[in-house]
Formats: structure tokens, C-alpha cells, sequence
């Protein structure tokens, strides 16, 4: 991993992530900035991670390799406007990974020519199981395109996309995803403790089992569907639980769950578009 100075604008839950899962990978805390209004947040990053922190955002990005903003989409237009003169001096990188916010909007708010990476991350960073999607816009030069991809694989695997539009699709998909599991394994718990299991035997078999499905799953040359034919006996206790999910439409619900994330996504873009 390159000793690149990475500075992080906003330190919640997505830059904790990226930044628990960096220091794991090997990046130096030293060259990892945080800037982030919230007292508590930016001594509890400071203590645990051992990075840098900062009140102010131009601080932080000083002489930044890359800058990876990660506010609410609903202030990145105020954050990037205020650091444009900056980042346009220094030429540093900047990598976005607002859900929705579109390239074009960010490089009007940077003004100029400035190098941007749109990326959209998920939470298993943390645990250096992210699933990252980026856009490079095409004022990336190709040392910066390295930068980035190599500070996301740190942390997962990662996927290029050519069309910037299909981010909304990834954003629905990966970068909500694991909360679509997470409230699986809630509903699993749930439903264990309600058959008559302790909370800590629940817990710990839905957890496993997420694991050795995903683990399986990935490990396999086989699709997901044929993984599941294999635990479904005919006349059998899955199948009796399948015919329920059937009969409740599962892969409808999620379809719509999908769709309703996307255009949310998108929805959002437009909306900070609009404002402008
Ligand atoms: N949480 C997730 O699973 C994912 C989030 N994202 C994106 O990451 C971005 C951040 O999301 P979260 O980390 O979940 O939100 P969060 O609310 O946990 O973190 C945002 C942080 O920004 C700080 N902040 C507010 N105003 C600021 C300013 N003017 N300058 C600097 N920092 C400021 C807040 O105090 C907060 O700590 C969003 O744009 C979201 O779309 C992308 C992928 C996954
Ligand atoms: O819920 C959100 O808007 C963000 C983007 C993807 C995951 N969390």
C-alpha cells in the first residue's frame, strides 16, 4: 500500500469504515487526515485509529494526495465549494463517495478541471470485505486512477464502471446491500428466539450461517440457485420455509426494494442539481 496522504472530509460512519479498514491493510495512521465538526467523533477517531484530525476541512485536505469526501450528499456542495480554490492549486485527487452526487455536479462546485473519482463503497470496509464500484471522470491522469483504485482495494474488492449512470444501480445494490442482510439475520434471530432459542444461540447460528453461505457461495462455481436446490429436499423442512417465501413473493419485494433504492439515488442527484 502506497504512503499516499489521504485526507477524508467528514468522519462518520462510511469514513470510519474506509479508514478501520486502510489502518489493517497497513496504511500508516500518519498519513491518514480526518476533518470532522463533531468533538466527540473526531477524539474517538483520533484515539482509536491513531489518525490525524482536524475542526477545520482545509486543514485537513492541505496538501492532500487525494481528498475523499464523505458528507451527507446533502452538503457536499456547500464542502466542495468552500475547498475548490484549494484542491485546484494543490491538483489533489478527489474522491466522492456521496450516494447519488454526480460527477459533473461536483466538477461545477470544484470548479475547473479537477480529477474526480466517483466511488461507491460499503460498510464491510471496515473489516477489509468492502465492495467498491468507481468512475474516474476524465481529468484523471493515470497515476491518480491507481491512487484510488489502490486506497479502495485495500479495503475489498473493487469493480470500474465505463457508465457513470449505472451508480445508482451499485448504490442500490452494494452500498445499501448489507443492510438488506443485516435485516435478514435480525428477522433469522428473531424468528429462532420465537421457536424457543436463547438469544446468544440464536444469534451466533444466523450469524454463522450468513457466513457459510456467503463463504460457500463465493468459493463455488455454482450459481446461488443451485447452492439452495442442494439444501432443499424435496418434501423437506426448506422447502416448507421456501414455499412461504414463495407464496409472500420474495424476489418481487426485492426487485422493488432495489428500484426504490435506485431511484432514490437518482433522485438525489437530481435534487442537488436542481439547487444549484
Ligand atoms: N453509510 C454507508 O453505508 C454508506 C454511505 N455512503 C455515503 O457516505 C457519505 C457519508 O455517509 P455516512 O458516513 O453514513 O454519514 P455520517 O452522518 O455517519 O457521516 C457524515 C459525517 O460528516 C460530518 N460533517 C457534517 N458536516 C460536515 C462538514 N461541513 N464538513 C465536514 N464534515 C461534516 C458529520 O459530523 C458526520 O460525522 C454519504 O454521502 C453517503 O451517501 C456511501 C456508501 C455507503
Ligand atoms: O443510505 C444511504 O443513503 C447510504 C448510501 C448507500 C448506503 N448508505
Amino acid at each position: 500500500m502506497s504512503e499516499q496522504v489521504i485526507a477524508f472530509i467528514g468522519g462518520g460512519n462510511m469514513a470510519r469504515s474506509l479508514i478501520g479498514g486502510l489502518i489493517i491493510d497497513g496504511h500508516p495512521p500518519a498519513a491518514l487526515r480526518v476533518a470532522e465538526p463533531d468533538t466527540e467523533r473526531r477524539e474517538r477517531l483520533a484515539e482509536e485509529f491513531g489518525v490525524q484530525v482536524f475542526e477545520e476541512n482545509a486543514t485537513a485536505a492541505r496538501g492532500a494526495d487525494a481528498v475523499i469526501l464523505a458528507v451527507k450528499p446533502a452538503m457536499i456542495s456547500a464542502v466542495a465549494r468552500d475547498l475548490s480554490q484549494q484542491i485546484q492549486a494543490q491538483g489533489s485527487l478527489v474522491i466522492s463517495v456521496a450516494a447519488g452526487i454526480r460527477s459533473r455536479s461536483l466538477a461545477e462546485w470544484l470548479g475547473g478541471d479537477v480529477a474526480i473519482v466517483r466511488a461507491m463503497p460499503n460498510t464491510p470496509a471496515l473489516v477489509r470485505t468492502g465492495s467498491t464500484a468507481l468512475f474516474a471522470n476524465a481529468a484523471v491522469a493515470p497515476e491518480q486512477h491507481e491512487l484510488a483504485e489502490t486506497t479502495m482495494r485495500a479495503v475489498g474488492i473493487i469493480v470500474w464502471l465505463t457508465q457513470e449512470d449505472q451508480m445508482d444501480a451499485v448504490t442500490a445494490l452494494s452500498g445499501s446491500g448489507p443492510a438488506y442482510f443485516f435485516y435478514t439475520m435480525e428477522a433469522m434471530q428473531s424468528a429462532g428466539q420465537a421457536l424457543g432459542l436463547d438469544a446468544k444461540t440464536a444469534r451466533l447460528l444466523t450469524l454463522e450461517t450468513a457466513l457459510g453461505a456467503a463463504r460457500m457461495a463465493l468459493e463455488s462455481s455454482e450459481e446461488p440457485a443451485e447452492l439452495r436446490r442442494r439444501v432443499t429436499s424435496p418434501g423437506g423442512t426448506t422447502a416448507a420455509a421456501i414455499d412461504e417465501f414463495d407464496q409472500a413473493n420474495l424476489l418481487a419485494i426485492y426487485a422493488r426494494a432495489l428500484e426504490a433504492a435506485a431511484k432514490r439515488a437518482h433522485a438525489l442527484g437530481d435534487e442537488l442539481e436542481e439547487t444549484e
